[in-house]
Parts: C-alpha cells; sequence; structure tokens
C-alpha cells in the first residue's frame, strides 16, 4: 500500500483532488465507483471550488461503491450528498451518471446494478473493471457497505450484494471483493483520529485486522492508495 499522508482533511482533500485531474486528463474515458461519508463530501467540495477548469468531467462516469436503501431525496442518500456537493456544480453528463437506485427493493436493486456493470464496464479477468474505486473506513473497519459482521459478503460471487448495517438495521447496496479489487487503481480516503486505531492494525497487519473489510481491499493491478491526515495515520503533532 502507498501512503499520501497530508496534515489536515483540507488538504486531504486538496491532494487527492490533483490526484484526480491528472487521472482524468489522461483518459478519454474514465468509470469511477463514489464512496459516501464525510470525507468524500469535503473532496467534492474542493473539486467543485477549485478544480472547475481543471477537470473536463465530459468523458467520466460516475458510479458508487455503495448505497442506502433510501429515496435519492433522503438526507442519508451518497447520491445526493454527492449531487449537492459535486455533481450539480460541475458539467457533467447526465447519462454519466449511473447511481444505485436506492428506492428500489434491495435485491433487486443489487441484481440490476451487478447486471449494469456487467454491460456497461469494460472486462479484465472476466468482470467489470472500474478505473477508479474511491473507498472510506468506517471506526469498525468496514468499506464500501461491507461491515464486519457481514464479511462473508466480501467474497461473494455476485457483484453487489445487499448489506444491513448493525445497529440501524438498514440496508444497502454494495459493491463486493471481486469487483473492487479487479479495479485498475482503489484509493482510501480516510481522516480523523477514530480511523486510527483500525488503519495501523491494517498496515501492520496485527491484533484482529483480519476481521476488518478494508483489510481485504487488494487490487489485482497492485495500485491501492491511502489519503490520510496525520490523526488517521496516528502520527502526533510532536513527531510532525
Ligand atoms: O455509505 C457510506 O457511508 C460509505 O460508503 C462508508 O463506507 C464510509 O466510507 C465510511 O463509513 C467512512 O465514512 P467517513 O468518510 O465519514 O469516515
Amino acid at each position: 500500500m502507498k501512503l499520501k499522508i497530508s496534515k489536515t482533511k483540507q488538504e486531504v482533500a486538496l491532494n487527492f483532488s490533483r490526484y484526480l485531474a491528472i487521472l482524468i486528463a489522461n483518459m478519454e474515458e474514465v468509470h469511477i465507483a463514489l464512496s459516501g461519508g464525510s470525507t468524500p463530501k469535503i473532496v467534492f467540495d474542493e473539486l467543485a471550488a477549485n478544480f472547475q477548469t481543471d477537470i473536463d468531467w465530459s468523458g467520466v462516469h460516475l458510479y458508487w461503491g455503495d448505497e442506502r436503501c433510501v429515496e435519492p431525496t433522503a438526507e442519508q442518500s451518497n447520491y445526493r450528498m454527492t449531487l449537492e456537493h459535486l455533481i450539480s456544480k460541475i458539467t457533467i453528463p447526465e447519462e454519466n451518471i449511473h447511481r444505485i437506485k436506492g428506492e428500489n427493493e434491495p435485491e433487486y436493486e443489487a441484481k440490476r446494478y451487478g447486471a449494469f456493470l456487467e454491460e456497461n464496464l469494460p472486462k479484465t479477468n472476466g468482470l467489470p473493471k472500474f478505473d477508479l474505486v474511491i473507498l472510506g473506513m468506517g471506526d469498525d473497519g468496514h468499506t464500501a457497505s461491507i461491515f464486519p459482521h457481514e464479511i462473508k459478503l466480501w467474497h461473494s460471487e455476485k457483484y453487489c450484494e445487499v448489506a444491513v448495517h448493525a445497529d440501524s438495521g438498514q440496508k444497502r447496496v454494495s459493491l463486493t471483493g471481486q469487483v473492487i479489487n479487479n479495479a485498475d487503481t482503489v484509493v482510501f480516503l480516510v481522516t480523523g483520529e477514530s480511523k486510527a486505531e483500525k488503519f495501523k492494525e491494517i498496515k501492520n497487519k496485527s491484533g484482529a485486522y483480519e476481521d476488518y473489510p478494508a483489510s481485504l481491499v487488494n487490487p489485482s493491478s497492485g495500485r491501492l492508495l491511502w489519503f490520510l491526515d496525520e490523526s488517521a495515520a496516528g502520527i502526533t503533532s510532536t513527531q510532525s
């Protein structure tokens, strides 16, 4: 794993935005799976505010790594968050937005989205291939919507599965491991002190790291980048 450690959450957003601008500039068509959560929200704000002239979105196709089974207008919708903080502020063809339809019956939508990926993404290793999958990591080591108590879903033969949040019982549709690890590049955006313990265990392959779905992210391309702030990287102010 390659680490890009920044002092603050804002600097993570700036550094990743620069990375994304270069990746998009070098490709005519780019298929990107987005993450939900608070860290991507700051990245989207950065992209919308400071990268308007740096990125031509016309060849970019946006997908989601996971979505809550709610209406697209609901507060908890990852699509709604992305629409408010990025899509509504950039020029991107509407037909390039491929949301997971959280309003559909979950099992039906997991099957539909999996079939959509099969039909619309390039293939490598006989599997749909994203150019970039952006992930976060929960305090419990979950990623996308694969939670520790359902880690078996990571190994599913399906491209998408229905997951259930352990505390809220909320259903979610999530990409599974074989699609995530088939991506050309996977980037984790992880910030905040609450992630430091799990990140350290995953980096050092120590403790209960094998119980954390985030530890299973290992793209066959080998391109796995972690964009972290010092808090998540466990660097205290006296060390930096
Ligand atoms: O739908 C979601 O909520 C995300 O896909 C989820 O996996 C998120 O990435 C982590 O919970 C980290 O979220 P933060 O970026 O807020 O720490």
